[in-house]
């Protein structure tokens, strides 16, 4: 049993304790790590590469800087170690505020620097340890010397939970021992293993002759060997802080050691599959992407943020409309645009998925061209597929916190209100804007409730968002909409007025300069 008692239990309700606040409100335990390491200043490896693995696995990360580095993906060019004494400060202010579920260490540079980490676990007691022995950089610098081997044996190893050595690294735990072979790497997992981890992770990646790369896991009565075909790129710089910090990361969430490695090992090789080909720097080892996103063409994606006087003249497609005065999808939507529409909602209740995203394919191109967002009505997955700028929801379709979490913060997502309360839930929920209607009565959606101008200005009263009208809308009536005193209207979304129309070009300038004169008269 080590002095931190192992992995302690976790109690029952840890995700959703409810901690001494004033608030009537639930509050929500966020897993959190504290990595204890050097800096990089190329952000490939140590504490940067630990909390962006921290945030990619949804995990909050504490930093105590042990040393800073000057490096880049050639190599490590100096490296000044912090005092001790300063050491000890961030730790103090960090563990005596935090509940950290797990403290993760990578590169100890010295024996005093261990030292205090040693006291400050032992005056806060944290719930698991992973201890990465970090010793040499990938580069071949020294980051630890030999002189911290005795203190890792004899006091960080007996408290760790994990200990994740590569087989350089084990090799100097074990004074030299050598390792080639699975076997042997067998046998020096078990031999730290009696030194006190509860588990043992001996990595093989720099094992010569495999074509597989081969980790070695000891709990103490079992052996598994982690197979993985080995990756071939340059970008592998911070590989040992990513997994060591990704095990550290599920540990917090709740994960089992075995099944936190897996996941582990399987985000590292996916991290490096994705990155293998990406360049950063000009040296032999490159960093890789923690977040799987560097490849994306960064003119493909908004990036922009939402700007709510996009909702001024919001153009909604119907494929029934479009059936009936004999026009394609992508012709109405020209129209519109060069009417002047602002912002483009595909709602195409009747279409075959396939249908829906050959056609929002086609639109968003336009869409690009003029630099006009386009959002999907009801469809997460389509929205997905084409990556549109966002997704319009109503009451009834998928929750916003939801669509928020599967689209993530860059997509505009609207959703529909006609209610105080529902305006109120919207922004809770971060929704971009609101649509409220129907604010006066239409043929195009069954069934539609109208919540008048009074229900409208009171919609907009509810909250901070920005609103756009919608209902029954078009061009005599929408001057009175605009005319509302409501400063977080924003605008008027019409299908019939534009698209049950003859010529959707002329019907929608005109309602564009009856827009711009509304907005002049107020
Ligand atoms: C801008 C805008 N406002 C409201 C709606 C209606 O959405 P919803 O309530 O989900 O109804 P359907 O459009 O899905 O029938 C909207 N589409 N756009
Ligand atoms: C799609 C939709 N949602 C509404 C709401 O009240 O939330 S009214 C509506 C239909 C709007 O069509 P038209 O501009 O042809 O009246
Ligand atoms: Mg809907």
């Amino acid at each position: 049993m080590n002095s931190l008692g192992g992995i302690r239990s976790w109690p029952a309700n840890w995700r959703s304790t409810t901690a001494s606040m004033t608030t009537t409100e639930s509050v929500r335990k966020v897993p959190q790590v504290l990595t204890v390491a050097g800096s990089d200043s190329g952000a490939g490896a140590g504490i940067q590469a630990d909390l962006k693995v921290c945030a990619a696995r949804g995990v909050y990360c504490a930093s105590v800087i042990t040393a800073v580095t000057a490096q880049n993906t050639r190599g490590v060019q100096s490296v000044h170690l912090l005092p001790p004494e300063f050491i000890s400060e961030q730790l103090k202010s960090v563990l005596s505020d935090f509940e950290f579920d797990v403290v993760k260490t990578g590169m100890l540079p010295s024996t005093e620097i261990v030292e205090v980490l040693l006291q400050n676990l032992s005056d806060f007691p944290v719930r698991a340890l992973v201890v990465d022995p970090v010793m040499v950089s990938t580069s071949g610098h020294v980051l630890a010397g030999s002189s911290i081997l005795s203190i890792f044996r004899e006091r960080l190893l007996p408290i760790a939970d994990i200990i994740t050595p590569n087989v350089k690294e084990a090799s100097a735990l074990l004074d030299g021992f050598r390792i080639e072979t699975v076997a042997e790497m067998r046998s020096a997992a078990k031999s730290l293993h009696e030194m006190g981890p509860r588990f043992v992770l001996v990595k093989g990646g720099d094992l010569p002759d495999s074509s597989d790369s081969v980790d070695v896991y000891f709990d103490g009565k079992e052996f598994h060997e982690l197979r993985s075909p080995r990756i071939a790129t340059r970008n592998t710089h911070g590989t040992g802080c990513t997994l060591a910090s990704c095990i550290a990361a599920e540990l917090a969430k709740g994960s089992s050691m075995l099944s936190a490695v897996k996941v582990a090992k399987r985000f590292v090789d996916n991290a490096l599959d994705y990155s293998k080909d990406i360049v950063i720097g000009s040296g032999m080892q490159g960093p890789f992407d923690h977040f799987f996103g560097l490849k994306k063409d960064p003119q493909s994606s908004r990036c922009s943020i939402f700007n709510p006087d996009d909702l001024f003249l919001y153009a909604v497609t119907d494929s029934r409309m479009n059936k009936k005065w004999n026009r394609s999808i992508v012709d109405a939507l020209k129209a519109a645009i060069e009417g002047g529409a602002t912002i483009i909602q595909l709602r195409e209740k009747e279409a075959e998925t396939r249908e829906f995203l050959e056609e929002a394919k086609a639109c968003i191109d336009i869409c690009r061209s003029h630099g006009v967002s386009l959002l999907i009505n009801d469809r997460i997955d389509i929205a997905l597929a084409c990556d549109a700028d966002g997704v319009h929801v109503g009451q009834s379709d998928m929750p916003v916190d939801l669509v928020r979490s599967l689209l993530g913060p860059d997509k505009i997502i609207g959703v529909s209100c006609k209610t105080p309360e529902q305006a109120h839930q919207a922004w809770k929920d971060g929704a971009d804007y609101i649509g409220s209607g129907g604010v006066f009565p239409t043929n195009t959606k069954a069934n539609n409730r109208t919540i008048g101008l009074d229900g409208l200005k009171e919609v907009c009263e509810a909250s901070k968002l920005p609103v756009v009208a919608i209902g029954g809308i078009g061009i005599s009536n929408a001057g009175s909409v605009m005319q509302i005193d409501a400063p977080n209207l924003k605008g008027v979304a019409v299908v019939s007025a534009l698209f049950d129309q003859d010529c959707v070009l002329t019907q929608a300038k005109k309602l564009h300069k009856t827009l711009k004169e509304s907005k002049r008269g107020i």
